[in-house]
C-alpha cells in the first residue's frame, strides 16, 4: 500500500506517433511542494493531466494519495485538486457559480465560507458575481487556483498557476500552496517561472524530452547560479 502523496513510476504517455512522456519517475511526499520545470513540450502538462485523471497513462504507474489513477480512477480524482494550464472555465458562469458547480459535483457540504475566503484571498471577491467571459488571463488563472483548492485536496496540481498573474496574485497563490502543505497535502507546480518555483517549492524536477533529467533542492536553482544550472540541464 502506498504512503500517499504523489508517486509516478516509469510513466509513459503516447499520442499516436508522439511520445509525450517517455519514462518519468516522481515522488512528492504529503506536506511537500515539488516544482516541475522544463522546456515547451517537455511533458509537464501531460504528466499533470495523468495525475488529474484527464489522460490515461500508456505505461507505468501514477498514484495520488495512494490511489492508482488507472485502477481506482474515481477515488484518485476525489483526492486531487487540478488547475489546468488552459481552459476549464465556463464563460457564462460567475466565479460563485463555478464554486457551486464544483461543490455539487464533489458533493461538498458547508463549503460556502471557505469558498468566500478563497475568493477574497485571490482578490476575486469583488467579481464573484460577474461572468468570467470578460476576465483577464491572470484573473482566470487565479479562479482556477481557487477551484483546485476548494475541497482541500490531498494532492494539489497547479499547471502554470503564475502565468500572467501580478505580484500580489502570485503571493496569494503562494499562500494557497503553503496552506495546502500545512494541512499535509502534496503539491505539484508546473511552471516556466523558475524564480517563483524555487520560492515556494523545496524541490525542483526538470523534464526534458518526456523524461526526468534531475530532481534537485530548490536552492540549487535559485538566483543567477540557479539560472545557469537550469540552462545546463535544458541544453
Ligand atoms: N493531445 C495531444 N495529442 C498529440 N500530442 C500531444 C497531445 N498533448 C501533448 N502532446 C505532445 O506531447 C508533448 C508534450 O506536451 P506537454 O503539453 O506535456 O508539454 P509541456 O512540457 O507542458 O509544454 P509547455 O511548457 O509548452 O506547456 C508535445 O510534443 C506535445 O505536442
Amino acid at each position: 500500500m502506498s504512503s500517499g502523496g504523489v508517486e509516478v513510476t516509469g510513466l509513459r504517455v503516447r499520442f499516436g506517433p508522439v511520445e509525450a512522456v517517455a519514462g518519468v519517475d516522481l515522488r512528492v511526499e504529503p506536506g511537500q511542494a515539488l516544482a516541475l520545470l522544463g522546456r515547451n513540450g517537455a511533458g509537464k502538462s501531460t504528466t499533470m493531466r495523468v495525475l488529474a485523471g484527464v489522460v490515461p497513462p500508456s505505461a507505468g504507474t501514477a498514484r495520488v494519495a495512494g490511489y492508482d489513477v488507472r485502477a481506482a480512477p474515481l477515488e484518485a480524482k476525489r483526492m486531487v485538486g487540478y488547475c489546468p494550464d488552459v481552459g476549464g472555465l465556463v464563460p457564462r458562469a460567475t466565479p460563485w457559480e463555478h464554486l457551486q458547480l464544483s461543490a455539487r459535483l464533489r458533493r461538498l457540504t458547508g463549503w460556502e465560507e471557505r469558498g468566500r475566503l478563497l475568493l477574497e484571498q485571490l482578490d476575486l471577491g469583488g467579481v464573484a458575481h460577474r461572468v468570467t467571459a470578460g476576465f483577464s488571463h491572470g484573473m482566470s488563472r487565479r479562479l482556477s487556483v481557487v477551484l483546485a483548492a476548494l475541497h482541500e485536496p490531498a494532492v494539489l496540481l497547479l499547471d502554470e498557476p503564475f502565468d500572467g498573474v501580478d505580484p500580489i496574485g502570485v503571493e496569494a497563490t503562494f499562500g494557497v500552496i503553503e496552506d495546502a502543505r500545512a494541512r499535509g497535502a502534496a503539491v505539484l507546480v508546473s511552471t516556466h517561472l523558475r524564480d517563483l518555483a524555487v520560492q515556494v517549492c523545496a524541490e525542483v524536477a526538470v523534464l526534458r524530452g518526456g523524461t526526468r533529467t534531475a530532481t534537485v533542492p530548490a536552492g540549487f536553482m535559485s538566483g543567477d547560479e540557479g539560472a545557469r544550472a537550469y540552462r545546463a540541464l535544458l541544453a
